[in-house]
């Protein structure tokens, strides 16, 4: 991967993840740069990763050629206001914001007119590896920045560009949030598998095993339907046949599909909000 001095704004869980991923991936900790307001992270990710780190975002953004813009979409504005007022411009400077809900135009006007800017929304198996990450930048970016934005994202797991910036809300329903989905599933389970007598070890142990399982048999058989893996375990007047029908009568399908727009609606309220 093209080395570049990358300055991550925010060094929170998934700036993290990415410092992780890019470390393990060979890149070198001279080329990284983390701020944050708190100190104790700061020195976390010091010791961890050997990173540079900083409690100024301009001391660490002077002289770097990577932004990853990382702080909660709520404190976009006010870490960008003042890093822009200092920096005056940002130059040739690639820009990479990983925030929900806030527009390449609306960072363009927190960067005072900056356009260079890649829109990412990856999620939080990132920080093993195992992330998925959707990507949108307008056709004006250089193409060796979206290749750089690629990579770094790469380090961490897989990637998918999207046509239109639409789509990152979208990315958001499907997979920046989704891994609470499956959470939430495997606690419902967890929680029955102990009402039916299990110990908390026990129901935990059953769930995520079955779960990793599930997860790697559709990794595994990329020719296979997901409802010929799930056809595969239903036998025929059995056991699992009468839970699927239990889900399908209680509207499963459009309880997922209702939960995923309210993900893209909350996106797109966000984006008016911050
Ligand atoms: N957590 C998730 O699953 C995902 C989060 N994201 C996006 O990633 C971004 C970061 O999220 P997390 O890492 O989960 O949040 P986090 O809260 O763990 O990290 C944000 C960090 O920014 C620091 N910070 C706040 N104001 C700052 C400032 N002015 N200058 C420097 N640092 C400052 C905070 O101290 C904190 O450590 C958000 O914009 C979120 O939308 C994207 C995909 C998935
Ligand atoms: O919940 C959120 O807003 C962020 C974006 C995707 C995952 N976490």
């Amino acid at each position: 991967m093209e080395q570049r001095n990358i300055a991550f704004i925010g060094g929170g869980n998934m700036a993290r993840s990415l410092v992780s991923g890019l470390i393990h991936a060979g890149y070198p900790a001279a080329c990284i740069r983390v701020t944050d307001l708190d100190q104790d992270k700061l020195d976390a990710l010091q010791q961890e990763f050997g990173v540079q780190t900083f409690l100024d975002n301009f001391a660490a953004a002077d002289g770097a050629d990577v932004l990853v813009l990382a702080v909660k979409p709520q404190y976009m504005a006010e870490a960008l206001d003042e890093l822009t007022e200092r920096l005056g411009t940002y130059g040739e400077r690639l820009v990479i914001s990983i925030a929900a809900g806030i527009s390449v135009t609306r960072l363009s006007a927190l960067l005072g007119g900056h356009r260079r800017i890649v829109r990412c929304m990856p999620n939080t198996p990132a920080l093993i590896g195992l992330g998925m990450t959707g990507l949108f930048a307008d056709p004006s970016v250089p193409v060796a920045d979206c290749g750089f934005a690629e990579s770094m994202l790469q380090s961490v797991g897989k990637t998918v560009w999207v046509g239109t910036e639409s789509g990152i809300n979208s990315v958001i329903a499907a997979s920046g949030s989704a891994p609470a989905y499956f959470f939430l599933f495997m606690e419902a389970m967890a929680a029955e598998a102990q009402r039916m007598g299990f110990s908390a070890e026990q129901a935990r142990l059953l769930v995520q095993q079955t779960a990793l399982g599930a997860a790697q048999m559709v990794v595994d058989n990329p020719q296979l339907e997901l409802a010929t893996l799930r056809a595969q375990v239903t036998s025929k007047g059995g056991t699992t046949a009468e839970a699927i029908r239990s889900f399908e009568e209680q509207g499963l399908a459009n309880m997922v599909s209702t939960a995923m727009q309210a993900a893209v609606t909350r996106a797109e309220e966000m984006e008016t909000l911050f």
